[in-house]
Order: C-alpha cells, then sequence, then structure tokens
C-alpha cells in the first residue's frame, strides 16, 4: 500500500543548484562543507603537519561564509590553491576508500554495518544485523541492466585467454594447494589464504555483488533519506564548493561514522561500477509505515537523483533499515578480511547479534558455520564452498550505555568551529555563549576571561555581532588560558568484562589480563584506552597477533603504522616479562574510544604514533605488568600448599609403613614412593607449578570476572513486605535477575 509522499524527481531548482532539503521534525540531519570536513579531521587528510596546514586553514579563515535560511549550509568561496587541495584530497579519499582492487567489497559492509550499529545503539537495543553478500554472475547483472549477453566469438581476443595446457597446469597446482591446506588444518596448523588463481580472471573480468545490510535500528525520517545518501560530491563551479557531506553523527559524541561519507562513497561507488541505484527501506518506531527509496547521485550537480521514494503499508511494526547496493568487488581476495572484520566486531560488539551470508549464483556447495568452529578449519571450509553463513550468536545481554552527546572543551576549538558555533548558537550575548557551548567554562570563569579579551568586549554583546578579529581574539584566549580537562563521562568503552569475553572466545588463551584506564585527553578531546595481553590459546600464531579498536570498530588494514603495534613492537620489554616476543602466542587487544579519534591517513584504518598522549597511554595500558602479577599470584602459593600437602603425606607414609593404619591400590602406591623419597616436595611442587599453568584458565577466568562484579558500584535492594498483593518480585542485575516469592 501507498501512503503517500511518492517522489519520482530529483530535488533540484530552476537554476540546477541543489534546493535547501526540507527538515521535518523528526529530522536530525545536518550538512557539512567540505572546509568543515577537513578541518575538523585534518589528520586523516594527512593535514597535521603545520605548514601545509597554515596555508590550507588560514585560507579558510580567510574565506567568506555564506549561510543560509537553516544556517547549516555553507558556500565556501576558497582561493584556487585552496579549492584543488580540497578537491584532491576528496579524490584520493575515494580512491583510497573505494578504488582499491576489490577492497571496495569490504569496505561496503564496514561502512554499513558500523550504521547498522550506531543506529541500533542510539535507541539503546541490542543490535541485530544481517548482513549479505550476493555474488552476481555476468549473465545475471547483464539482465539487470537490460544487456544482452553475447557469447564469445573470438576467444583469443580476451585477456583471461588460456591455452589447454596452461589451465591444466593451474587446475594441478590449485589442487595440490588444496591438499596442503587440508592437510594443514588437519593437523590444526593455521590455513593460509591463497592468492587469486590467476589466469581465472582476466583484467577486464569484473564480478558483481548485491550487498544488504539490514538493522533494528532507530531508521530513518521518510524526508531525510535522500540526502542522507544522495549528496556525497564537489560541485566545483568556478570558485565554489557546495555542501558535500550530510549525516546526523555530526554533535560531539562518540560513535563509529563521523565523517558523513561512508554511505556516500558506497553510492558513488556502485555509480561508478555498476550505474545501478541504491536502495533503502526505514522505519522509525511507532510508524505505521516504512519508507522505500531508490536513488542515485548526480554527481556533477551533486544532488540524490530520485527513481522512487514512497511510503509503504508496515504492517509488522517494522523498525530499522535495510541497504541494498549493487557494485563490482572482490570476494576472493577479501574474503578473509570480512570474515576477519565481522569475527572481530562480533567480538568487541558481544551484545550484537550477527548473521552473515554469503551466496554464489555459481555455487556448487553450501556451509553453515557458528562461531564455535575452529578458525583454521572454518576458513578451509570456506576456500572450498562458496555459499556460506555464519552467525556470531550474541554472548551478553548487558550494552554499555548510550555515549551522550557533549559540548566542545574550548581547547579542542578551532576558529572555524568557534564562527559555526556562533552561527548555530541560540544564546544572545556573549557571556550566555561562551559559559553554555563549552564545558568546564563556569559563569564567573566566563566573566574573567572576557575581561580578559580586552575593551572592545562586554559579557552582555551580541554573540553575532563578533567580527572575525573578536573571534580570532576569543580562539587565542582559548588556546591561552587554563581549564580544567574535559571529563570522560561522555565516553562508553566496550568496558573490560566485554573484553575480557572476547579474548577468550576469540584466542582461548592460557592466561590473560585486560586493564581499563581512566579518562586522558588529546587536543581537549578526552579519550580511554583498554587493553588486554593474553599468552597461549588455539589458533594463535606464534608472536604478536594485535587487535586494534577505535570507537569499537575493529582496524584491520595499515597495521604497521599504528601506535598499537608500534607500541606492541618497539616500546614494551617483553624479554623483561618472561615472554619470548617470537616464540610465544601473544595476543594484544587494545580498544581506544574519544569523542574524536585521531585517525591517520585516508581510511578510519590508523591511528598515528605521534601523538604522545595516546602512545602512552598505549603503553601503560599494556597490562603486561597485570599478567605477570597474576602469574606471579597463583604461584605464590605454590611452595606453602607444596610444604602442606607434603607434610600430610610424609605423615600418611609412616601410619602406612608402621602398620598404624592400611593404605590400598593407588594411594598405598603414592605412600611407598614418598617413603622411597621419589616423590620429594620439589618434585610435588614441580608438578603443582605445570598443573596450575594447564588448569582450565577460561573457566577461571569467567568465574573470576563474575566475581569480578563485586567491585561494580553496589545497588541497594529492599525486600517487599509480606503484606503487599504482588506474588513476587524481580530484582534486576547485569548479569542475573533474582525472583523473590512470597
Ligand atoms: N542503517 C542506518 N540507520 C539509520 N540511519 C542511517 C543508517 N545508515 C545511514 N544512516 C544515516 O545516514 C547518515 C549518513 O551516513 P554515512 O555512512 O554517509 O555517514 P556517517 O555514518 O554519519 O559517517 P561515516 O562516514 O564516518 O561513516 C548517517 O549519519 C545516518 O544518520
Amino acid at each position: 500500500m501507498d501512503t503517500g509522499g511518492s517522489s519520482e524527481s530529483p530535488i533540484e531548482t530552476k537554476k540546477g543548484k541543489s534546493k535547501t532539503p526540507r527538515k521535518t521534525k523528526d529530522s536530525v540531519l545536518k550538512q557539512k562543507s567540505p572546509a568543515e570536513f577537513f578541518a575538523e579531521n585534518k589528520n586523516i587528510a594527512g593535514f597535521d603537519n603545520v605548514s601545509v596546514k597554515r596555508v590550507m586553514f588560514d585560507s579558510i579563515a580567510n574565506s567568506d561564509l555564506w549561510f543560509d535560511g537553516y544556517g547549516l549550509h555553507h558556500f565556501v568561496a576558497l582561493n584556487p590553491i585552496v579549492l584543488l587541495i580540497v578537491v584532491m584530497i576528496i579524490f584520493l579519499l575515494l580512491i583510497f576508500l573505494y578504488l582499491q582492487p576489490g577492497k571496495s567489497l569490504y569496505t561496503t559492509v564496514r561502512e554499513l554495518v558500523e550504521n547498522a550499529l550506531d543506529s541500533a545503539e542510539a535507541i539503546s537495543e541490542l543490535p541485530v544485523v544481517e548482513v549479505m553478500i550476493e555474488e552476481i554472475g555476468r549473465s545475471k547483472f547483464n539482465s539487470m541492466i537490460g544487456l544482452t549477453d553475447l557469447d564469445r566469438v573470438d576467444a583469443e581476443l580476451y585477456d583471461d585467454f588460456e591455452t589447454v595446457k596452461a589451465r591444466e597446469k593451474r587446475l594441478a597446482k590449485e589442487a595440490r594447494n588444496q591438499e596442503i591446506q587440508a592437510k594443514n588444518a588437519a593437523l590444526g596448523k593455521k590455513v593460509k589464504e591463497p592468492a587469486a588463481a590467476k589466469g581465472i580472471r582476466g583484467r577486464g573480468e569484473a564480478s558483481f555483488y548485491r550487498v544488504i545490510c539490514k538493522d533494528n535500528g532507530r531508521g530513518m525520517p521518510h524526508d531525510d533519506i535522500p540526502n542522507m545518501f544522495g549528496r556525497g560530491v564537489t560541485n566545483c563551479g568556478c570558485m565554489h564548493i557546495y555542501v558535500v557531506l550530510s549525516g546526523t553523527k555530526y554533535g560531539l559524541k562518540q560513535t563509529r561514522g563521523k565523517y558523513g561519507l561512508g554511505a556516500k562513497m558506497a553510492l558513488i561507488w556502485s555509480k561508478m561500477s555498476t550505474g545501478l541505484p541504491i536502495e533503502i527501506s526505514s522505519s522509525m518506531k511507532g510508524q505505521n509505515y516504512y519508507s522505500f527509496c531508490r536513488l542515485d547521485i548526480d554527481i556533477h550537480r551533486n544532488i540524490p537523483h530520485i527513481h522512487l521514494h514512497e511510503k509503504r503499508d508496515n504492517k509488522e511494526r517494522w523498525h530499522g533499515a535495510e541497504i541494498q547496493v549493487v557494485i563490482e568487488g572482490n570476494w576472493t581476495t577479501y574474503r578473509s578480511k570480512i570474515l576477519h572484520y565481522m569475527r572481530q566486531m562480533a567480538v568487541i560488539t558481544p551484545y550484537a547479534q550477527f548473521l552473515f551470508k554469503f551466496v554464489s549464483d555459481t555455487s556448487e556447495y553450501s556451509l553453515s558455520l557458528s562461531l564455535s568452529l575452529s578458525l583454521s578449519l572454518s576458513y578451509l571450509f570456506i576456500l572450498l564452498v562458496k555459499n556460506v553463513t555464519i552467525s556470531f550468536a550474541r554472548r551478553t545481554d548487558v550494552m554499555p550505555p548510550v555515549p551522550p552527546e557533549t559540548k566542545y572543551h574550548p581547547s579542542a576549538v578551532d576558529l572555524l568551529l568557534i564562527k559555526r558555533l556562533i552561527a548555530e548558537t541560540s544564546k544572545q550575548n556573549l557571556l550566555q555563549f561562551i559559559q553554555h557551548e563549552f564545558v568546564n567554562i563556569g559563569k564567573s570563569y566566563a566573566e574573567r576571561l572576557i575581561g580578559e579579551m580586552g575593551p572592545d568586549f562586554s559579557t552582555k554583546m551580541p554573540v553575532k555581532s563578533l567580527t572575525s578579529q573578536q573571534i580570532v581574539r576569543i580562539h587565542q584566549l582559548f588556546r591561552q588560558a587554563k581549564f580544567d580537562d574535559p571529563s570522560g563521562d561522555c565516553l562508553s568503552p566496550a568496558g573490560e568484562y566485554n573484553l575480557r569475553l572476547g579474548i577468550i572466545k576469540e584466542l582461548h588463551p592460557d592466561m590473560v589480563a585486560t586493564y581499563s584506564g581512566s579518562a586522558q585527553v588529546f587536543e581537549g578531546h578526552p579519550f580511554i584506552v583498554e587493553a588486554g595481553v593474553s599468552v597461549g590459546g588455539k589458533d594463535v600464531k606464534q608472536g604478536l597477533n594485535i587487535f586494534r579498536f577505535a570507537n569499537r570498530i575493529p582496524l584491520l588494514f595499515e597495521q604497521g603504522a599504528d601506535v598499537v603495534t608500534r607500541t606492541a613492537l618497539k616500546r614494551i620489554n617483553w624479554n623483561s616479562y618472561k615472554i619470548n616476543q617470537t616464540q610465544d602466542k601473544i595476543g594484544v587487544f587494545v580498544s581506544i574510544v574519544s569523542t574524536k579519534i585521531p585517525f591517520k591517513g585516508t581510511g578510519k584504518e590508523y591511528i598515528g604514533d605521534d601523538i604522545k598522549e595516546i602512545a602512552s597511554a598505549v603503553k601503560v595500558s599494556f597490562c603486561v605488568k597485570l599478567l605477570v602479577t597474576a602469574m606471579e599470584t597463583v604461584g605464590k602459593y605454590i611452595p606453602d600448599a607444596t610444604g602442606a600437602i607434603y607434610d600430610v603425606l610424609q605423615e600418611m607414609a609412616r601410619s602406612h609403613a608402621a602398620k598404624r593404619k592400611r593404605y590400598e591400590g593407588e594411594d598405598a602406591e603414592l605412600l611407598k614412593k614418598v617413603s622411597v623419597r621419589s616423590i620429594t616436595k620439589e618434585t610435588l611442587s614441580e608438578k603443582l607449578a605445570q598443573h596450575v599453568e594447564q588448569v582450565d584458565y577460561e573457566m577461571a577466568l569467567e568465574y573470576a570476572t563474575h566475581s569480578g562484579v563485586k567491585e561494580e558500584p553496589r545497588e541497594p535492594i529492599y525486600i517487599q513486605s509480606l503484606e503487599t498483593e504482588k506474588q513476587f518480585i524481580d530484582f534486576h542485575c547485569p548479569i542475573f535477575v533474582f525472583r523473590l516469592f512470597q
């Protein structure tokens, strides 16, 4: 049923410029100019280098800003050098995020999954995320776009032409490889992902995939959908750049998404690689309709090109979103990255339920896996079969709290941001603005700051009347004045419990220690580092196995330059903890959360090693010391325990020898060995130490984790009076519910 609201045309004005999107009451959509985007995320574009940064940001600061009716759309007049730099960066981003051969499939899955989790968590819903990748053969793809299949006539003309001999050689090699993999898996060795088979696919042969991601999240307001997905490119008319990015996560808070870029990139890539539109179904809680929108993007005019946008009957009262996009990609090469990503996401998000499916219309075999399958075996199966279904079950109902939105710390703002805050504030005068739009500035401190700004400033002056020079003065003072550090209350780390649970499930280590640091500050943004170090375990290679997470996103690429890798490799002297860095199986998990993760590089893939605040927090968090302490704590009881046991054994052996008391069978054997001193205190101590090492750490740690709950803040509970009418009362706690009957 169409409940109205159908639209078939792109959003545009007569002049061909994009129209300001209409804001509905549900709308929280904000838009951002490229200048704002790069000013706020200069690290990712490599602009944290002072000299380059100055050229660009001084130019931006001197440029004119015009605000439209909402104060949200910025037409930024830039000088040609800056314009060129901005455009180059956008294209570099596009190239690095999407156009690396095949990586597009991985990036698309990642962006959609992260949006899905953000959306469910925003409404405190335990996330249920379903991801499906459907491989589409060339014939099917052709029929989807209305192209008739043509048989090859001149086979040798094609890049993937193989002589009979070459084909036989390739197949034999592949069979040999598979045999080796099968043997390795049977022996419990790690199964290597084979390089993509050569000769099967020529240079021009593309693979197409439909990627569908469904969630149970917040959904999107009907009218915002086209802009959320369909505004994503520059419109470089002579000297102007129009708004490029839009999203709902621009407020200052810890979220996975931040840039307002990911979904647009997926759409632009689908436009570039297959030409097929994106399809979005979405409904918000309580809506009797769901929105269906099919759109692509008019890259030149920077407007969503809507094919269909309508409201449909929502009988099941479903809420969430389902995004469907058809892109070119490469499953063979990126399969293991995608599966690792899903698996690590399940580790850091144990309160979510994930279902991952890969289906191919050319497949002959299929496989269903649950997370418990051993890693190497599961990879082997995945290599041999095409269709794969993996479910990552929810392991806890305890969800970290939703990170609240916070205000900027005065030391975290630059000129452009102050201008934006002034444009958006509802406060009238300078005092109210300074006091209410920033954290850690009380009224009297705001008055002192304004006094310090000089005679041109007064507490009552209208904030919107500030000149550019006056804004620079405020900025300078914010940089020089003392402020208390922002608190970490606005952050929501995974929590030691979740991290520990993740490590145990992922690596089955012999020993693990976790650590959660207190909030620290980088450029006015609070951050928290949590870490876990483990030794031993299943499917863990010798040496360092590093797992990195930022705002609860697994980071899989560009590991070498990352602060965690560098710290683990260069700043930790593993030997001094009696851990052999190359021989032992060491797991290192580090999760960083912040209102702003200072990503480096062009994708959200690594955090630079040059930020000393983060580097030193990561180093401190390496809980090797804890691990050693844990070993020592258990070990320290061994001599006493051995002494006591051995004294008892000796006494028993004496009684047995003097026939005061008779022991039989194994017991008699043991006592005889004690008498003839083939069992001594030393051998007993050695055996006990070995046993302590081999004990089932998973159970012990689960126990320790649960008993650790008593460290949490306690809540008083009151037993209901017997006279009440209720028959029972429930006490809820994160790990159990206690029902008390009358
Ligand atoms: N599954 C979803 N459910 C609800 N809203 C969504 C969903 N996917 C996208 N959106 C909305 O679309 C906006 C744009 O998404 P996009 O992926 O482009 O950017 P982002 O997630 O804000 O930032 P980033 O580029 O860092 O991922 C989001 O801010 C969000 O409001």
